[in-house]
């Protein structure tokens, strides 16, 4: 359930009526919802409660310093994967025992600078990148809590594009050779074996692969205690799938995949950390658009948005789905006809959707897509030089600008043109 509901005849984001943030801040913009980020947060701790527990909020789904600051207001902690994610959770003022480290490729600069301004864990994905870690926390005298990730071979059964746990796929060591490496870690000088680390895929709308993947990790996590290591935290990851399409079947709720946790992990003593990203952001958000002309084609009728590709890359990126709303509700029993939904940048991939089944929609009308909030705004680009779209937060009947949209002054004045050309 979401806050983006029809009252009076429009879409409210919560107690505001979307037309009111368009007149405020201009099309296209996302809006977030507090109402929304907070009850997944809840969810999710709800349905781990009994089990000791942290929820590491994957901030790469959105990460803006608003949200990441209202997930730790909410007592989350943070899954970031770069130092420029580290560096915001510090920003937003998240402690650094709640910031988690994950990330294939984690440089000798960012793993420094989460070791010196605290880190709860740092999660290992290589063997390469262990030595680097011993290497600078020696040199810097300290010990960092880790966990290796391993890669179960689990096929999540998801897009492709977003698998993470099976053999072909780059991220963490094959579980089958856990136990030579673990024995590595825990004679590698300035680490601290804590745990064991997993995480499968992402848009996950099956449970049994969780429970393939974290059954294993039961069972390793038995084997590397008799092998002397001292397991005491499993990170299971994040990837707990959204639903996308309404008239599909619902995906898994997060008490179903908590419960999921429980009877897989439950009774090993450990502490749980999950890292959800999606769940917790994508349906918490809107990205509203305006139609700029309704164009006829040859046998087909195109919605030309100012939204594109670079504020949204999903649909031309994955070919995925997002329910796409007029914002003034349509009358009941209006005629619905299809549309190619696309946006202005020059590219024939810069389309949303094809054949959509909508209302009828003329020029200066606002549309909004649906799920937008997580892996929205975070991917998108300038390309085209079409400014970052603003993003938006409702909390109730007020709403703030919490990233403003740059303007072409700005952005050509950001480049450099040297004074020797
Ligand atoms: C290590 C790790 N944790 C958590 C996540 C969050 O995934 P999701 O947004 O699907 O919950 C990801 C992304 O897939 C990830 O790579
Ligand atoms: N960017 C992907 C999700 C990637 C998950 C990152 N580990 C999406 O939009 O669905």
């Amino acid at each position: 359930m979401d806050h983006f509901l029809y009252r009076d005849g429009v879409l409210f984001a919560e107690d505001v009526p979307v037309p009111e943030i368009a007149a405020a801040v201009g099309t296209p913009f996302y809006v977030y919802s507090v109402a929304t980020l907070t009850r997944h947060v809840r969810l999710f701790d709800e349905g781990l409660a009994g089990l000791p527990h942290l929820i590491c909020y994957s901030m790469k789904a959105n990460s803006n310093q608003a949200v990441v600051k209202l997930m730790g207001d909410l007592g989350a902690g943070v899954d970031v994967v770069s130092g420029g994610e580290y560096a915001r959770a510090k920003a937003a003022g998240i402690p650094g025992e709640r910031i988690v480290f994950s990330g294939v490729g984690k440089t000798r600069e960012e793993m420094r600078m989460a070791l010196e301004g605290g880190v709860r864990q740092i999660n290992l994905e290589s063997e390469p990148e262990m030595r680097a870690l011993s290497e600078v926390a020696a040199a810097m005298g300290v010990t960092v809590p880790v966990a290796v990730r391993v890669n179960p071979d689990v096929d999540a059964r998801t897009h492709e594009k977003i698998a993470t746990g099976k053999s072909e796929n780059k991220f963490g060591i094959p579980i089958s050779r856990a136990s030579e490496v673990y024995a590595e870690v825990a004679a590698m000088p300035g680490l601290e074996v804590v745990g064991i680390d997993v995480h499968i895929g992402s848009q996950l709308t099956d449970l049994q692969p969780y429970r393939d993947a974290y059954s294993l990790v039961a069972s390793l996590t038995k084997q590397l205690r008799a092998e002397g290591h001292a397991i005491t935290r499993l990170d299971l990851g994040g990837g707990l799938g959204i639903p996308y399409e309404r008239s599909n079947a619902a995906p898994p709720l997060p008490t179903e995949y908590c419960d999921v946790v429980r009877e897989t992990v439950g009774d090993l003593g450990c502490e749980i950390e999950i890292e959800p990203g999606r769940l917790i952001a994508g349906n918490a958000g809107l990205l509203v658009a305006r139609v700029i002309y309704v164009k006829e084609g040859e046998g087909r009728r195109f919605l030309i948005l100012d939204s594109a590709m670079n504020d949204l890359v999903r649909p031309s990126m994955y070919g995925a789905y997002h329910d796409i709303v007029p914002v003034a509700e349509p009358a009941a029993g209006v005629d619905y006809a299809p549309y190619d939904v696309v946006g202005p940048v020059c590219e024939s991939g810069d389309t949303f959707a094809k054949g959509r089944m909508l209302p009828p929609l003329s020029e200066d009308d606002l549309v909004a897509f649906r799920s937008a909030g997580a892996y929205g705004a975070v991917m998108a680009s300038e390309y085209n030089t079409r400014p970052l779209v603003p993003e938006v937060l409702v909390g109730g009947d007020q709403f703030d600008v919490i990233r403003a949209r740059p303007s072409f002054d700005e952005i050509v004045r950001r480049d450099k043109v040297p004074a020797w050309l």
